[in-house]
């Protein structure tokens, strides 16, 4: 095989048969194959929301320079330097049709956001407040590769791949396999162990951690990692040690494929790194100062935090989340950035409305002050939840749902320390103590909330994921798991519809390009209640959704968007010129309810 064929990244994306014939029906097979390519890379900017009430975009991008300086980015070591035409060659390098319009205008605003060097603000009117930093790639390596003297190599798992594609080390838990003989200091060539049809018609990576590579055909799934090499590091433990310890930079990854700055814990309190679409989402749930919103999914917080900015601090955003420990992380975020509106809550979304115990007398113990309901005996309400609770999907936990700031840098606890940690605690001393430092509160628990007690409801529902970049897998999930995403996402909803009043918004969002949890949720929203409509939302960057229905080979069909319908809901596709993760949210408008 050619080495220039094998030692490159060039993955392709493998989805589970049906899953696939699915999405080619959606999207038609070229605009599919497409998005599967964009899923495999990461977005080419990393996308900063400032906290406009602590600083200033201008502010922002001035220590964000230095930051960049001093680590040396700017130097050409890590190839960020903003090449103008590059940069607009690949807003622009896209068949996609880019809708006509407002949207188009937005669209060349983002467009012109880039133009003016590295770190830019964005033009789009109205988010001036967000910074783009870009980075770059792919590019292509260098591996050394001779006949008789193939690089030394060590395979990591598809999660550490997936960190790594982001700007991660590789840690020590995410070693799969190395070569014989590494000793520390030695350039070895990264490639990723990806998970292959099994026997059992399941999918396994087949490496056992510990596995030593010869560098051969005869090395497990040799011909497998073809086109999975994510660059070129040095090691810093020897083999020995690789397989010895339990945390650690394995090996410092010096040559990528692509550069992405990493600016987490940097400027605590004053950015928050974030997609562009949940910045949007905040936008179009449009709070206002003084009112009452519930975020239903709250955790981690970016888009609570987000909608507290928005509202200026003043009002009460209350975030619930079902896990306690994600809740925490909330009041760590607020606390961070400085947030007085928001109130957390511990609380399974679906079991979000608590009301009156009309069967038994006894009267539901709400509190005035914050309508949360601290006990509630309603056995029938109780036997609803547990029904409504059993669609819940194995597996569709907190860990596992929300992605969107996916974690998989487990190694982070390491003990060795670099240049970088160095440079990272001198700025914590300028910055302060950070999120980190500051201790978070305990997670109250909360019974729900009486109906029609907000203005505004955002439900970022826990979602399928399938929108999130870089992905190396997609084979996980079934045609039977995306329905059963969309089956928890109308629970959930039918509980959103309940506590927004009259008169009120409710803005719903994923991160996934399954048409089943997104226009279908829509179809489900507006014939269930007939009182919902569809609002325009402000800013449009994103484009229309789909219209139509997909029958499915055991005869069910799922209902997307019906004719004018689409241009009010905001589609992000990953292969689109703006680069951003597949995503989508609708708004509601609430009409009457008594109708
Ligand atoms: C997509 S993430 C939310 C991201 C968040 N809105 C943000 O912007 O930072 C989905 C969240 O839903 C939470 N979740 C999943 N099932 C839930 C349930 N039944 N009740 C409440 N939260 C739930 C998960 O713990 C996860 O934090």
């Amino acid at each position: 095989m050619d080495p220039s064929e094998r030692y490159c990244y060039n993955p392709v994306l493998r989805w589970n048969p049906e899953v696939e014939d699915y999405f080619i029906k959606a999207y038609g097979p070229h605009h599919f194959s497409r998005i599967s390519k964009a899923l495999t890379r990461p977005s080419c900017y990393s996308c900063i929301r400032v906290n406009t009430l602590n600083t200033t975009s201008d502010a922002v991008i001035e220590k964000l320079q230095g930051i960049i300086q001093d680590s040396g980015f700017q130097n050409g070591v890590d190839g960020i330097n903003l090449n103008k035409t590059e940069l607009k060659d690949s807003l622009n390098d896209s068949n996609i049709e880019v809708e006509v319009g407002e949207s188009e205008h937005d669209m060349n605003a983002l467009k012109g956001s880039f133009e003016n060097g590295t770190i830019s603000k964005c033009q789009i009117p109205g988010l001036e407040y967000v910074v783009f930093v870009k980075g770059s790639g792919p590019h292509s390596t260098d591996y050394d590769y001779a006949p008789e003297r193939p690089p030394k190599e060590v395979i990591v798992s598809r999660k550490c791949a997936e960190a790594v594609l982001r700007g991660a080390q590789v840690f020590v838990p995410g070693v799969m396999a190395c070569s014989a003989h590494v000793e520390k200091g030695d350039l070895v060539a990264v490639s990723v162990a990806v998970e292959q049809p099994g026997v059992d018609g399941g999918w396994a990576t087949g490496i056992t951690r510990g596995t030593v590579l010869q560098g051969l055909q005869t090395d497990p799934h040799y011909f497998e990692r073809s086109g999975l090499y994510i660059g070129q590091g040095t090691t810093m433990m020897s083999r020995a040690g690789i397989f010895r310890v339990l945390q650690g930079i394995a090996v410092d990854m010096n040559n990528r494929i692509f550069n992405l700055p990493s600016f987490h814990d940097v400027l605590e309190g004053e950015i928050f790194l974030q997609n562009l679409p949940s910045i949007v989402t905040a936008h179009a749930l449009d709070p206002q100062k003084g009112e009452r919103i519930l975020d239903m999914c709250a955790a981690p917080g970016g888009k609570t935090t987000a909608i507290a900015i928005l509202m200026r601090d003043e009002g009460e955003v209350v975030a619930v989340d079902r896990s306690h420990n994600k809740v925490q992380n909330i009041q760590k975020l607020a606390a961070e950035m400085g947030l007085k509106c928001i109130n957390t809550y511990k609380l399974d979304a679906l079991k979000a409305v608590c009301r009156r115990n009309e069967s038994n007398g006894m009267s539901a113990l709400c509190s005035d002050k914050i309508n949360s309901c601290t006990n509630i005996q309603n056995s029938d309400l109780l036997r609803l939840h547990e029904e409504v609770s059993s669609t819940t999907v194995e597996g569709l936990d907190a860990d596992t749902t929300c992605k969107e700031k996916v974690s998989n840098e487990k190694g982070n606890d390491r003990t060795y320390i670099s240049k970088a940690d160095i440079r990272k605690n001198m700025r914590r001393m300028r910055n302060g103590p950070g999120r980190n430092q500051c201790l978070g509160g305990r997670a109250e628990p909360s019974k729900g909330f009486s109906p029609n007690s907000f203005d505004r409801v955002l439900l970022d529902a826990p979602c399928s994921a399938l929108g999130l970049r870089p992905r190396l897998f997609a084979g996980e999930e079934t045609v039977n798991s995306l329905r059963s995403h969309g089956k928890y996402q109308r629970r959930m909803f039918d509980q959103a519809v309940q506590l927004v009043r009259p008169g009120g918004v409710i803005v719903y969002s994923t991160c996934t390009i399954n048409p089943g949890e997104n226009e279908a949720l829509v179809r489900y929203a507006l014939d269930t209640y007939k009182y919902l409509s569809l609002a325009p939302q402000n800013p449009r960057i994103g484009g229309p959704g789909l219209v139509g229905c997909c029958e499915f080979p055991d005869g069910y069909v799922e209902e997307w968007l019906r004719p004018g319908e689409e241009e009010l809901v905001q589609r992000f596709d990953p292969s689109s010129p703006l680069d951003t993760i597949g995503f989508f949210i609708a708004k509601f408008s609430v009409g009457s309810k008594e109708v």
